[in-house]
């Protein structure tokens, strides 16, 4: 059932909490390179569509496969290990350890992959400059802006070469202007990277950066080209 080429794909996904269905009958695909934005309205199932997909949360039925893996049958361990090395992820409010400096918090991921910190800083510096933010290196990032965080926190994202990035209302927390330009930046880097983006926003403003949409409606989804 997984579509031809496709990277990441889930099929008849369910997924409940207690009386609530989150997820009923989801389905996804996205290839390489592809930004595909997950929309809908409020509390219906995007943020849990994205957790199944990037292993984080557990489907109660369905399949989700990553190249050529199925990832509803894999471990925890191997879960963890696959985020890891293949995932990278962007949310609301960066998230970015407080207590490190800003190249510090984008070095993290890839010194958990074991590089030497010389390594990984070097690497992390040259995507904060794609990123437009290498100023602000050696701050924390409650020394730095909204949007200076964000793209903090998009460098990040991507400093381990992901195949995937996951990004939940990644400019949720800006103004326009600066969401727009978090936008740019993280769709040019992930194209030029050919790394896949799944983008959950409510906003038509930031879904237009993709170049596909879904649409998630009481846990079901729907490619937007098929409503149409
Ligand atoms: N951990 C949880 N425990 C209980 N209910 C949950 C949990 N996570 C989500 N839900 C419920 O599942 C449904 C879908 O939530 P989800 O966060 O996926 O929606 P969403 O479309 O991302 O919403 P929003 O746009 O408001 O962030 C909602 O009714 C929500 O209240």
């Amino acid at each position: 059932m997984t579509p031809a080429g496709s990277l990441l794909a889930a099929h008849g996904l369910r997924k409940a909490y207690g009386p609530t269905t989150a997820l009923d009958d989801a389905e996804f695909s996205i290839h390489p390179g592809e930004v595909v934005a997950v929309m809908g309205p409020s509390g219906s199932g995007k943020s849990t569509l994205l957790h199944c997909l990037a292993g984080i949360v557990r489907p109660d039925a369905g399949e989700i496969s990553y190249n050529g893996r199925s990832l509803t049958s894999m471990t925890d361990t191997g879960l963890s290990a696959l985020r890891r090395s293949e995932f990278g992820f962007v949310f609301q409010f960066g998230q970015l350890v407080p207590e490190l400096t800003c190249v510090e918090n984008v070095a993290l991921p890839l010194r958990l992959n074991g590089a030497k910190r010389k390594d990984a800083e070097r690497t992390a510096l040259s995507w904060m400059e794609r990123l437009e933010v290498d100023d602000v290196r050696a701050k924390r990032p409650g020394e730095v802006s909204g949007g200076q965080g964000q793209r903090v926190a998009v460098a990040r994202a991507l400093a381990t070469s992901p195949r995937v990035v996951f990004a939940d209302e990644p400019t949720g927390a800006l103004d326009s202007l600066n969401g727009e330009r978090v936008m740019e930046l993280l769709t040019d880097a992930a194209r030029s990277t050919n790394a896949a983006v799944v983008l959950v926003t409510h906003e038509t403003r930031v879904a237009a950066y993709s170049d596909r949409e879904i649409v998630v409606r009481d846990g079901k989804s729907r490619d937007m080209e098929r409503l149409v």
